[in-house]
């Protein structure tokens, strides 16, 4: 039957429902548990959650658990042990950093160390796409699979094997051509937008070319992630608005190139968590440092759909505007031949050199 949804799209619909507060169901082989998110799942839910699980836990990654002091038993990720006691209050304060400075002695929490995390793992993954906080509250239910099936028949909830799900996300870096227009800009009048759509469900991302620059030589290329604060309203905070103008006039001046705008606000985390980031660095701690603080990598971009839509728009080479060797590496093992590095060094202020020099100590970035 067609009509049945693929995991892909069943992943996309439970990505949609964490975020309303709904609840999910995953299942590994014969074990399963609800999960919800720890910043949106509803106080109601979490009590009908903690009557039907044998267990109750708050899934962190271990990112987090270091801040919060609390031993990460397995690996990437820490379980958390609820009590009948630890309700919205004590959950928020262990998933959301917001408050760690007024109350820094938080916890202790005590951690899971039996028994397999994979349910877990998944649940924190599902946040983290979903552009939350990557924290989930997971259930493990006594009657397993079989339970999770009848209760999601009955109340309409979404099910989900995090095997499965771990495997569909390959199709994140498959993307369609939607619709393409010609867009004359300051920079110059021969722009073309052009928009892909992820087969995931995920946000669409934009290709800006500029010209018509030939299929069979190195394109000038930038691979540009969405800055709301730098790109739109001229943050100090960073360099990403004079990098975008500078990379648009330097095709410009060319005649050709092709900016790709990839929808990866915050380095991969979305607005609402680059907002909680600095608020963060509000406090003292430098950009490296907040994303941890809150329970994410430095960087969780996945620059391999940048090579995907060049390749779709006809390039095999580039000549890259960037100092983030990562971009350059992910490129080459991505099949695209980087035939040049050219340098992107603009909109320097006094109030983003801190944040520039932290990147080129900690990220790597040349400057
Ligand atoms: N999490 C987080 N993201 C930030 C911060 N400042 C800027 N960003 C995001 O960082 C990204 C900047 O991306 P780019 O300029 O494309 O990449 P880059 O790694 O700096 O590399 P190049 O500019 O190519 O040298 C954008 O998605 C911004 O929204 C911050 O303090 N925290
Ligand atoms: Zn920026």
């Amino acid at each position: 039957m067609t009509l049945a949804l693929t995991i892909e799209e069943r992943a996309a619909r439970a990505r949609a429902e964490l975020r309303i507060g709904a609840a999910a169901a995953l299942t590994s082989g014969a074990r399963a548990a609800l999960i919800g998110a720890a910043e949106a799942l509803a106080p109601e839910r979490l009590e009908d959650m903690r009557r039907l699980g044998a267990s109750l836990d708050l899934a962190i990654t271990a990112r987090r658990a270091e801040t919060l002091k609390a031993r990460a038993y397995d690996g990437d990720i820490a379980r958390i042990i609820l009590g009948p006691e630890d309700g919205a209050a004590l959950i928020r304060s262990a998933a959301d950093p917001a408050s760690d400075l007024d109350a820094p002695l938080k916890g202790p929490f005590r951690t899971r160390r039996e028994g397999p995390a994979d349910l877990h793992r998944a649940a924190i993954r599902l946040t983290k796409q979903a552009h939350l906080l990557p924290a989930a509250l997971v259930a493990e239910l006594p009657g397993g699979a079989e339970q999770a099936r009848a209760l999601a028949a009955e109340h309409g909830l979404s099910v989900l094997d995090a095997a499965e799900l771990a495997a569909a996300e390959a199709e994140a870096l498959v993307v369609d051509p939607v619709a393409r227009a010609r867009v004359p800009l300051a920079a110059s009048e021969a722009g073309r937008v052009h928009v892909f759509r992820p087969r995931d469900g995920s946000e669409e991302h934009y290709a800006v070319e500029i010209g018509d620059p030939p299929r069979d030589a190195p394109v000038l290329a930038r691979l540009h992630s969405a800055c709301f604060t730098g790109d739109v309203i001229g943050s100090l905070k960073c360099d990403c608005g004079p990098q975008l103008r500078a990379a648009l006039a330097r095709m410009a001046q060319e005649g050709a190139g092709v900016l790709l705008y990839l929808n990866q606000e915050g380095r991969g985390i979305g607005l609402a968590n680059k907002m909680r980031a600095y608020s963060l660095q509000d406090q003292g701690f430098d950009t490296v440092e907040a994303n941890h603080r809150i329970g994410f990598e430095d960087d969780e971009r996945d620059f391999r759909i940048g090579a995907t839509i060049l390749r779709r728009l006809g390039f095999s080479a580039v000549r890259l505007l960037t100092n983030n060797p990562r971009k350059v590496g992910m490129m080459e093992q991505s099949g695209l031949t980087v035939a040049e590095r050219v340098p992107l060094i603009v909109g320097e202020n006094p109030l983003n050199a801190a944040y520039l020099r932290t990147k080129a100590a900690k990220s790597g970035h040349l400057m």
